[in-house]
């Protein structure tokens, strides 16, 4: 059995309660197994990922969370970064699916983050299980 390790950055309660029952839906309907962690904010995820694929323990990795526009253009910088931090740690061959909405309001997101409407987490955790798959059939 693969482990999973999703990263949520809880900066919105309501929002990761929502992703997480997603994603954790979609690994255990893949017989996988899965733990949580938690960091402060979205540009936390990346590092987190890191330090724990360190340990070995780890198959694929979610990143979860929220990051809702506000006034200033730390959006982007949060946006931004914590998807390129991603995306380097998935281009040095770690299976990561990207589950951190990036949204302009509190409506968008909670429609996204739904597991009965547009379900991204569930669509992240099947995303890592993919490359994972991905992974197993090149070795
Ligand atoms: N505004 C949001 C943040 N901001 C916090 C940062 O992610 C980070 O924790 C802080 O800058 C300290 O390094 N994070 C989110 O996940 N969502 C937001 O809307
Ligand atoms: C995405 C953010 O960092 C944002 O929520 C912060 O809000 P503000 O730009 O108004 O400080």
């Amino acid at each position: 059995m693969a482990k999973i390790l999703i990263v949520e950055a809880r900066y919105y309660e309501h929002l990761n309660d929502l992703l997480l029952l997603g994603a954790r839906a979609a690994i255990e309907a893949a017989g996988q197994a899965h733990e949580t962690v938690t960091v402060p904010g979205a540009l936390e995820i990346p590092a987190a990922i890191m330090l724990a694929s360190e340990s070995d323990r780890y198959d694929g990795f979610v990143a979860l969370g929220v990051v809702i526009r506000g006034e200033t253009y730390h959006f982007e910088i949060v946006a931004g970064e914590s998807a390129r931090g991603i995306m380097a740690l998935t281009m040095d061959g770690l299976a990561i699916g990207n589950g951190i909405l990036t949204v302009e309001n509190e409506a968008q997101a909670l429609e996204r983050a739904h597991p009965t409407h547009k379900d991204k987490g569930g669509e992240a955790a099947k995303a890592a299980l993919a490359l994972m798959e991905l992974r197993a059939r090149f070795a």
